[in-house]
Parts: structure tokens; sequence; C-alpha cells
């Protein structure tokens, strides 16, 4: 492609800056109601039903409290919530079968949200996190994640959470062999038209922090995720990753944390042309909420320029803790 720019003054870019109107016209990305996924936290404990401190705004959230959150996106016209479960350190262990468990409270919540509001997609978290006595999302013997024993129990978690009405799995995990495993068992179930968003590019950040402390894994983690989530420093091998997630059967990619890796996700719907999704996860969230309460940053403009630059690096969609508020501004 060859850009034509004629010299100045035959060429001032600054005219199609003029007024609000020619800028409207000359916008090529733009941020829809549409484009947002809404991750949410619940919680049957007891008392643990409040707001996450390092996540301002963000609150834990009951049955009840699920159900409102479905029917403020159906109002707002928010496609799709995302859930992720804040357990009681009680039921952890090593083995997770809680994960699995047909009438654990993120199974419940799915049915109840759908009953509620049957036209939000529910997307779930398919990881073992949340349910594991050392808060790693994989099984771990001798101090190892195990890969192939792993990818059994995330199988029969993903069937409890499809038997319960997800519409969407979201493998969180990067185990390898999972989005495979869990396409055929979905096959084999009759769960034939549930879709995968795949975390195919997700690497070990340290700007999950929040998030760990509003599902409560914080405490629990030992160690790091970097044998199994990527490292920061590589691009090509999220190609490979996105690569091989697609041909085991994911509909959707997902590339995580956000903001500080949209060059990847510019690669992936360059190289793919698939749908591709990006996370604003909790410490972007944290970071920009921080220098809004500051008074440093405004929260209505700082919140939407950070989210229409992920449709500007190529993604289709975006998860955000913002959904709510910017649906709010953008309207449906
Ligand atoms: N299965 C874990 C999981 N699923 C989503 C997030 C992070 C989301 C966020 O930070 O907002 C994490 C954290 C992690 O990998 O430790």
């Amino acid at each position: 492609m060859t850009l034509i720019t004629p010299p100045f003054p035959t060429n001032r870019l600054r005219r199609m800056r003029r007024s609000a109107g020619l800028r409207d016209l000359a916008q090529e990305h733009r941020l829809s109601v549409k484009d947002l996924i809404w991750p949410i936290f619940i919680t049957d404990v007891p008392g643990a039903d409040v707001e996450i401190s390092s996540m301002p705004g963000v609150v834990r959230r009951t049955m009840k409290g699920a159900i409102e959150a479905a029917e403020l996106a159906a109002k707002l016209g928010i496609p799709a919530i995302c859930l992720f479960p804040y357990t009681d350190p009680a039921v952890k262990t090593e083995t997770c079968e809680q994960a699995w468990a047909e009438g654990n409270f993120t199974n419940k919540v799915i049915a109840a949200m759908k009953a509620a509001v049957p036209d939000v997609a529910i997307m779930t978290d398919i990881a073992l996190d949340p349910y594991n006595a050392n808060g790693h999302d994989g099984l771990v013997r001798d101090g190892i994640i195990l890969n192939d024993e792993t990818v059994e129990a995330l199988v029969k978690m993903a069937l409890a959470q499809a038997e319960a009405g997800a519409d969407i799995l979201g493998p969180s995990d990067m185990m390898d062999g999972r989005i495979g495993a869990l396409r055929e068992a979905m096959e084999a179930a009759g769960h034939k038209d549930i879709a995968i968003l795949s975390y195919a590019a997700k690497y070990a950040s340290a700007f999950y922090g929040p998030f760990r402390d509003a599902v409560g894994a914080s405490g629990a983690l030992k160690g790091d995720k970097k044998t199994y989530q990527m490292n920061p420093g590589n691009s090509d091998e999220a190609l490979r990753n996105v690569a091989r997630d697609i041909a085991e059967g994911a509909d959707m990619v997902m590339v995580k944390p956000g903001m500080p890796y949209l060059d990847i996700v510019r690669r992936v719907k360059d190289e793919f042309q698939m749908p591709t999704y990006a996370y604003q996860v909790s410490g972007e969230y944290a970071m920009l909420m921080a220098a809004i309460r500051n008074g440093w940053l405004d929260h209505d403009k700082a919140m939407l320029e950070s989210l229409l630059a992920f449709r500007r690096a190529g993604c289709d969609g975006v998860l955000t803790y913002f959904a709510p508020k910017a649906a709010e501004l953008i309207g449906a």
C-alpha cells in the first residue's frame, strides 16, 4: 500500500479535526455497548459480599446481586456476563472436587441467571484456582502443576457448567490440550452449540493481584504461575498458542492482560481474523481507579479512551470491570 501524502499546505491534516461533525465522520473505530463483556464476582460466603478494596466500585455479589447484574446488563444492552466465584477457604482442597460439583454456587447462579434473564449470555471461568487449596489453576503434585490430570478435571468442571446452562466456556487455566478436550467432551455430551472463548495468550502478569484478592486466591497461592502462563517477553509464542487453540476448536480467542498487550492483539487479529477479545484485567482497573480517586485522571474520559484503544488494536470485544459504567455513558 502506498500512502499518498501531498506536501503542506495541500495537505492539512487538521482540516478533518476542525469540528465534532468532521471528527465523527473521519473516526475509524468506535466502542459499542455490544462490545462489552462484564466480569462479576459472586459468593455465597456470609459477609463476603462486600466491595473489594483494591477494586473500588466492584463488589462481590450474592445470588440476588448476580441476578440484578444480569437485569442491569439486559437493560443496558451488555451482551455477556462472566462469572468468577469467591469460595470459602474451608471448601478448598488439593483435589478441587468442588470445581465440578453440579450444585456448586457458580452452577446455581448460572441456572438462576439464565432463568431470570435468558438473553444475557453467561460466560464461565474454567480453572481450578477458586477451589484449590494452593491457589493454582491446575492440580499440583510435589510442587509440579500437572497438565493432563488438570485437563481431565477441567472437562468435568465445564460439563457441570454446560449442564447448568452456560453459553460460553472460558478456559483461563493455560494447560496444554484443554481446548480440544473441552470441545470433544461438549460434542459427546450433546452440548454442540456451546461456545469456547479461549484465554489463548494469557501472560504470567503482575496485573492480576486485585483479582486474586476478589476471588480469595491471594493468600492461598504458593509460588507463581510461570510454568503455565506466558512469559511477558514473548510475542511469537502468543501466535503459536492462538493457532493451536483455534485448531482445537476455540470459537473466540483472548489476549490477557489488555492495555500492556495491545501489540499482541494486533498481531493475533491480523494473523487469524478470528473473533478476538482482550481482558482489561483487575490491575488495569485498579491502576485507573487509583488515579481517578486521586483526582489525577477524569473517570469517564480515561475509561472510554482505554476501552476504545482495545477496538483500535483489533479487538471485537473487551472484558472490563467498567462495563456497566461504560454502557451507561455510550448508550445502547
Ligand atoms: N484462573 C485465574 C484467573 N482468571 C482470570 C484472572 C485474572 C483476571 C483479572 O485480573 O481481572 C485470573 C488470575 C490468574 O491467572 O491468577
